[in-house]
């Protein structure tokens, strides 16, 4: 499979090396200053973990070469989002703010705990990562957070300054940032005398290459759509 990477950084170089030695072919690993040269060659699959202001122009090579798409940026907007969708009516995108299997796995507990729980128990959520990251909250807790409150019923509090007390229907999000963490997310519930949590932490940012990874060799033959890791754990 030919692969382009758009992203330089910690883990467009680990999908690079990662992608070779799965016998894959790198026809190069981009950024919007050096893109130029490269947007003249085809490839099957391009692998985008790098920012939401590239969105636009990765879609619209993805369009014109007819290849997939495999999305892992985090911080999109609608508007980033719109342009996934246009793109998957013509291609195939895969889109998932987290690739490792463990978290898709963490998602589907949640979705069975969280109806039993949230009557009478309190839901907070705290993620951490390393000190260069971007963006806050992570993608990762928003999309947790879509899976906790499918029917946005309650009040997303980002940070707790300043407040006292908590009202009923609220989730609040705490996003801390040191050192080298690869990334720690964790759903509290907390009830009278009792709590219960459902952790996932990365020790390693490969396990979200191998995920990028398997999601390029599961949508290089796939009709246009979007698809997600729900995808994977269903084949
Ligand atoms: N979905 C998932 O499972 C995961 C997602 N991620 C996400 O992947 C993305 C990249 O993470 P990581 O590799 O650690 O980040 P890095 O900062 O190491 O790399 C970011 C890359 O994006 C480029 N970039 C930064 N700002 C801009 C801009 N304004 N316009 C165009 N290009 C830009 C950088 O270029 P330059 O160096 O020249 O600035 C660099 O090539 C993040 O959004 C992160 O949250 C990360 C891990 C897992
Ligand atoms: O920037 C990172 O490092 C990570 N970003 C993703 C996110 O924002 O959720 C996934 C992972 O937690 C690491």
């Amino acid at each position: 499979m030919k692969i382009l990477v758009i992203g330089k950084g910690r883990m467009g170089s680990l999908i690079e090396t990662t992608a070779l030695s799965h016998g894959h072919e790198v026809i190069g690993k981009v950024d919007i200053f050096d893109s130029d040269q490269i947007l003249n060659t085809s490839c099957d699959v391009v692998i985008d973990f790098s920012h939401r202001d590239n969105v636009k122009w990765v879609c619209e090579y993805c369009k014109e070469k007819n290849a997939s798409l495999v999305m892992g940026t985090t911080g999109l907007e609608e508007e980033h989002m719109e342009s996934l969708h246009a793109l998957s009516k013509t291609n195939a995108v895969f889109f998932s703010y987290n690739y490792s299997y463990g978290v898709a796995v963490m998602r589907k507990a949640l979705e069975l705990v969280t109806p039993l729980l949230e009557k009478d128990f309190d839901i907070e959520m705290v993620e951490k990562h390393h000190n260069q990251k971007a963006d806050a909250p992570s993608g990762t807790a928003m999309m947790l957070l879509d899976t906790l409150d499918p029917e946005k019923e309650y009040k997303h509090v980002f940070g707790r300054q300043g407040m006292v007390g908590k009202r009923q229907k609220e989730i609040g999000i705490s996003a801390i940032r040191g050192g080298s963490v690869a990334g720690e997310h964790t759903v509290f519930y907390f009830g009278q005398d009792e709590t219960i949590s459902i952790s996932h932490n990365a020790t390693s940012r490969q396990i979200f290459v191998n995920g990028a990874i398997k999601a390029a060799e599961f949508i290089v033959n796939q009709e246009p759509g979007f698809y997600s890791m729900d995808d994977l754990l269903n084949q």
